[in-house]
C-alpha cells in the first residue's frame, strides 16, 4: 500500500424529500476517511446510518452539501468533461443485487465488451480480454455466449465483479456484494475479491452491514453511527477490542452458535445505552 487513493474530508450530505419539510434532513454530519492505494477500508453500520450515501457520493451519483473528495489530490466535484471521463474508469461499482445490476438482455460476453470499447479497445483485443476476465473470476470461457438468467446469484456476482475490473480501476466501491448469497457462496466471492487486490492492486471502499465479512476482507474498517463516523482503526482492533460502545454492540448482535453465548451477548446488549437507529431519529436529528 503506497499513498493515500481517496481522502473524503468532512463530508456533509442532505437530502430534500418531497412532501415531508421544505428544510433538507442531513443524512452525513462531516465524514472524514481516507483509502490508500491497494486498501481495502470496511465501512460498517446498521441500516439507515448512510453506508450507501458515502458511496453513491465518491461516486459521484450524490452531490455533497459540504466538505471534499479528493482522489489522487484531485478534487472531484471540480474536474473538467474529460478528466471526470477518466475518474469514471478509475472508480468503479459492485452493487447488492447481481439479478438487477446486469441487463438481463445483454449476453455476458456483451456486458463485459462495453466498458473495453469504450476505453477504445478493438473488437479483437476485447474478446481476448473477456476470456481473460472470466478466467480471473473463475467462470468458463463459454460464459460469454451466455444470458445472466442463466447464472447462479454468487456467478453473477463473479460477472458483476468481472465488468468492475474490466477498465483496471484504481478503487471498486462495493456496496454489499456478498449480502445476498449464501454464506459458502460469500466466502468463495470474498476471497475473489482478495486475490483480485493481491493480483491487480485495485483499492476497496467495501460497504456491510455485516462485521464478520468486513473484519474479513478489510485492512481498515470505519464505522458509521447515524451518519457520524464514530471508530477507525485496523481490523482486527476494531472488530475484536472496539472503542465506541456503539461498535460494542454492533459485535454483540452478531449471532453465535452457542445459545448460553447467545443469550449472555444479548444481556450485555442491553446494557449498553444507545438510541436505536430509524428513519424517525435520523429526521428528528437532520430537522
Ligand atoms: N435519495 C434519497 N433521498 C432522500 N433520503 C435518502 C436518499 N438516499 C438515502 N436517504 C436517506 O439517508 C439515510 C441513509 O441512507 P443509506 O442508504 O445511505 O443508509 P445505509 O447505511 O446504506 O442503509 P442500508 O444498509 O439499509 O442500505 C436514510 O435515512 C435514507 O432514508
Amino acid at each position: 500500500m503506497t499513498g493515500t487513493l481517496l481522502d473524503v474530508t468532512d463530508l456533509r450530505v442532505a437530502f430534500r424529500r418531497r412532501g415531508f419539510r421544505a428544510q433538507p434532513i442531513e443524512v452525513l454530519h462531516g465524514v472524514s476517511l481516507h483509502v490508500g492505494a491497494g486498501e481495502t477500508v470496511g465501512l460498517v453500520g446498521e441500516s439507515g446510518s448512510g453506508k450507501t450515501t458515502i458511496g453513491r457520493t465518491v461516486l459521484g451519483l450524490v452531490k455533497p452539501s459540504g466538505g471534499s473528495i479528493r482522489f489522487e489530490g484531485r478534487e472531484i466535484g471540480r474536474l473538467g468533461a474529460r478528466e471526470r471521463r477518466a475518474l469514471a474508469k478509475d472508480i468503479q461499482v459492485v452493487f447488492q443485487d447481481p439479478y438487477s445490476s446486469l441487463n438481463p438482455s445483454m449476453t455476458i460476453g456483451a456486458i463485459l465488451t462495453e466498458p473495453l470499447v469504450v476505453q477504445g479497445a478493438t473488437a479483437r483485443d476485447a474478446r481476448a480480454r473477456v476470456r481473460t476476465l472470466l478466467d480471473q473470476v473463475g467462470l468458463p470461457a463459454d460464459a460469454a455466449e451466455r444470458l445472466p438468467r442463466e447464472f447462479s446469484g454468487g456467478q453473477r456476482q463473479r460477472i458483476a465483479i468481472a465488468r468492475a475490473i474490466a477498465p483496471q480501476p484504481r478503487l471498486i466501491v462495493c456496496d454489499e456484494p456478498v449480502s445476498a448469497l449464501d454464506l459458502s457462496t460469500q466466502a468463495r466471492v470474498l476471497d475473489l475479491f482478495i486475490d483480485i487486490q493481491r493480483r491487480t492492486g485495485t483499492a476497496y471502499l467495501f460497504i456491510s452491514h455485516d462485521l464478520a465479512v468486513v473484519r474479513h476482507i478489510s485492512h481498515r474498517v470505519a464505522v458509521l453511527y447515524r451518519g457520524d463516523l464514530v471508530e477507525t482503526g485496523p481490523a482486527a482492533t476494531v472488530t475484536s477490542t472496539p472503542d465506541h460502545p456503539y461498535t460494542r454492540k454492533l459485535l454483540l448482535a452478531a449471532p453465535v452458535a452457542d445459545p448460553i453465548e447467545q443469550h449472555k451477548r444479548r444481556k450485555e446488549r442491553r446494557l449498553i445505552s444507545l438510541p436505536l437507529i430509524d428513519a424517525e431519529s435520523l429526521d428528528r436529528r437532520g430537522g
